[in-house]
């Protein structure tokens, strides 16, 4: 459990990705009297969070995390500068949004810090890649163990990369997603009921991820190690595998989030 939480933390946004890391803090030990979010919706978040529908004046904060849209930063914008106490922490988790344009936005602002989540966050299961320019070693330290109870920390030195990540593993649930649907609907097509397919297919994947990450193999060994000679599993992975398909679909799906993510930064900068 992480104790060391800043002393009062701004929200502006706490929908699907905000919510979710806010959730898992929660339930690590911020206190929620610590916290405020700033919606237009002015739903509920959690016993004892503040919520509010626009920013009270005079409110300020130690860390300040932008979770709207990354088309909505101009719209905070005032209200995140308004906001941000002397040496307090930006964090933004919007895609696409590179740290040299939020600095040409929030020039007084000390330190601004980007991470980019995914949504196991809420299980202390996701990922949290962390770039951080402003920070010296302390600071980086203190934002990994920020983070820590959110699952794995990275930390991205060239934000070159950081569309990339972002595809990967900001955007890598719901590519799973997808792969779970499509084994579900395989087995359905091959005459299993679709209910009973769905389930045996979500657990498969979960077994299967969980399993991978206490292994001492490559996941590509773990496949080998399923793949009897000449057996079903290496019939099915003949067919996977067959011109490099599923390698090439995948890498196509990475190439058009991070083009996308690269264009949300220019089109939001
Ligand atoms: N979804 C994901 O898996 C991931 C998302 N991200 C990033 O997270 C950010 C948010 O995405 P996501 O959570 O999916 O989006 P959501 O639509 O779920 O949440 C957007 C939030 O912005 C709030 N909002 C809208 N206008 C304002 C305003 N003027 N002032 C304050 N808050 C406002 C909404 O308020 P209300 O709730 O009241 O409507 C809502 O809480 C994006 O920048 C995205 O790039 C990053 C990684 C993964
Ligand atoms: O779809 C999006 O734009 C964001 C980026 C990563 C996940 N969701």
């Amino acid at each position: 459990m992480f104790s060391d939480y800043p002393e009062t933390m701004l929200l502006f946004g706490c929908g699907a990705m905000a919510g979710a890391m806010l959730s898992r803090w929660l339930e690590s030990g911020l206190s929620p009297d610590r916290v405020t979010v700033v919606r237009p919706s002015g739903a509920a978040v959690a016993p004892g969070v503040r919520v509010e529908r626009q920013l009270p004046s005079g409110l300020t904060a130690d860390l300040v995390l932008v979770g709207v849209k990354p088309a909505m930063l101009g719209t905070v914008a005032d209200d995140i500068s308004a906001t941000m106490a002397p040496g307090g922490q930006l964090l933004s988790i919007l895609a696409g949004v590179t740290h040299a344009s939020l600095r040409e936005r929030f020039p007084a602002v000390r330190s601004i810090v980007r991470a980019m989540p995914n949504l196991p966050v809420a299980l202390g299961a996701g990922v949290v890649a962390l770039h951080a320019p402003d920070a010296g070693p302390d600071e980086c330290a203190s934002l990994t163990a920020l983070h820590k109870p959110l699952g794995l920390v990275e930390w991205i030195e060239d934000e070159a990369d950081y569309d990339a990540v972002t595809a990967l593993a900001g955007s890598g649930p719901a590519f799973l997603y997808r792969f779970i649907d499509a084994l579900a609907k395989g087995g359905a097509a091959t005459g299993l009921d679709p209910a009973q397919a769905a389930r045996l297919a979500l657990v498969t994947v979960e077994g299967s991820a969980r399993l991978a990450t206490m292994a001492d193999a490559s996941p590509a060994a773990l496949a080998d190690r399923v793949a009897s000679k000449g057996g079903s599993t290496r019939a099915g992975l003949d067919r996977l595998d067959a011109d490099g398909a599923l390698d090439r679909l995948v890498a196509e799906t990475l190439a058009a989030a991070t083009a996308r993510n690269r264009d949300m930064g220019r089109e939001n900068g």
